[in-house]
């Protein structure tokens, strides 16, 4: 039983169904429906779509982008995606709207019973605290029924609400973010130097902790419309109690009037959500649970990239899951469920460490003012490290450096 039909679950049941697992997967939404999200997926992720077969050509509604434009306060960074045989050289962008709804209906075709307007409540466990199956509210009454399944796969992101009700709790000391985003329908992407590229702008200042840290994008989804946003870090003290929404107006009012970020050319609300990053919820695997993507804290602290973590997760439970069901229940089955969490660490697990001290660093006002102080400016060396520890974490020998290098080298002045 799969719980939750974003990118980690549909991707998961999808798997699932196709290798002739009988599959239901319950949705507490109904399709199509707005999902808050920066819509961006790099090439790791372009990855995952193509390895379910879906069509990712721009015929087939996909925005392609060709790398990342990072804007860092006079000056301009593009950089390529990596040159890498593992991933294809472009990314994508389509709005969570018809991309989760695409998802969904994949998984329904191969076979996956999906239950929509069901939102679970939280485990049943046997008394010896085996997950065996799922309570749930279903349609507008709130009818409450059961679900029994031999595995529970938690899908249901940020609220993990399933992992919760068996006390898996979040690790306070690893990094959460927080994002926010708002569509505008805008001239400045009808330019040609402004669409084939997700754009990034650094938009930290030392001088002024509240701003810290975090970045802003604008990423195309053809036609003119944009989803722009600003992604922080939630860590740091002085991000409690803010206004996120304010924040974002305020940072978009600052930008050159002709973009055309303003309020009459917003599309719709302002949507935010939070960002559980660096495995802040283990373990990912215990008594009949598994828990995938943003359930199990999968949001990369460098960049806020959480949809191909999700579906990378579900192409290892999906396996793991169909090698475990094999087997006879008890010891034997359980030893096969275990290689989930191993090799989920193994794929993402060092980088994200990494991420993690990251996170830390630049989470801590006094070192940035330090940095300021000996004329270090940070902020302009974070485009780098995002870049180059993204997308490329898990080839191996990749040319990020190389890429990086040459980048620099092509550094312009940001258009004004
Ligand atoms: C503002 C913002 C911008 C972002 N931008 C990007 C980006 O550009 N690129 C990127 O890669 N990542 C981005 N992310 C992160 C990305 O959205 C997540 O990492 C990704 O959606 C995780 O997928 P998931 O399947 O694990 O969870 P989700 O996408 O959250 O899916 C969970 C599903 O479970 C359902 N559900 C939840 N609770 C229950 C319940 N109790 N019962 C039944 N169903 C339930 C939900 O309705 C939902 O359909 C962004 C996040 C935010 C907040």
């Amino acid at each position: 039983m799969v719980v939750g039909a974003g990118p980690a679950g549909s991707t998961v049941a999808t798997y699932l169904a196709r290798a002739g697992v009988d599959v239901l997967l319950l949705e507490k939404t109904e399709f199509p429906r707005e999902k808050v999200c920066g819509d961006g997926l790099t090439p790791r992720g372009v990855k995952q779509l193509i390895d379910l077969g879906i069509d990712t050509s721009e015929d087939a509604g996909w925005v392609h982008s060709r790398g990342l434009r990072i804007l860092t306060g006079d000056l301009t960074l593009e950089l390529d995606w990596p040159d890498l045989t593992s991933y294809p050289p472009y990314g994508v962008s389509r709005t969570r709207h018809d991309f989760d709804d695409l998802l969904a209906k994949l998984a329904v075709k191969a076979g996956a019973r999906l239950y929509e307007r069901t939102t679970v409540t939280g485990a049943i466990t046997s008394p010896a605290g085996r997950v065996v199956g799922v309570e749930a509210k279903v349609g507008p009454e709130r009818t409450s029924v059961s679900y029994r399944a031999p595995l529970v796969l938690a899908c249901d992101g940020v609220s993990a609400r399933l992992a919760l009700s068996v006390g898996i709790q979040k690790n306070e000391k690893r990094p959460m973010g927080v994002a926010v985003r708002q569509y505008y329908k805008s001239p400045r992407h009808d330019d040609p130097f402004i669409e084939g590229h997700l754009e990034l702008w650094d938009r930290s200042d030392p001088r002024d902790p509240k701003l810290l840290p975090g970045y802003g994008w604008a990423f195309p989804l053809g036609d003119g419309t944009v989803n722009v946003g600003l992604g922080m870090l939630s860590t740091s003290a002085s991000f409690r109690n803010t206004d996120y929404r304010a924040l974002l107006r305020q940072w978009l009012d600052g930008t050159p009037e002709e973009w055309g970020y303003r309020e009459e050319n917003a599309i719709g609300k302002v949507g935010g959500a939070g960002l559980p990053m660096g495995f802040n919820r283990t373990p990912h695997y215990r008594d009949g649970l598994l828990l995938l993507g943003d359930a199990g804290g999968m949001v990369s602290p460098f960049n806020g990239e959480g949809i191909s973590a999700a579906m990378e997760s579900a192409q290892i439970a999906a396996e793991v899951v169909v090698q475990a069901l094999a087997r006879r229940e008890g010891p034997s089955r359980e030893r096969a469920l275990e290689a989930y969490p191993r090799a989920v660490g193994e794929l993402m697990g060092g980088y994200y460490q990494l991420g993690n001290v990251f996170a830390k660093i630049i989470g801590k006002p006094k070192i940035m003012h330090a940095c300021t102080k000996y004329g270090l400016r940070v902020n302009k060396l974070l485009p780098l490290v995002y870049k180059g520890l993204s997308g490329c974490y898990d080839a191996k020998g990749g040319d990020g450096v190389d890429r990086l290098i040459a980048a620099l080298a092509r550094v312009t002045p940001t258009p004004r």
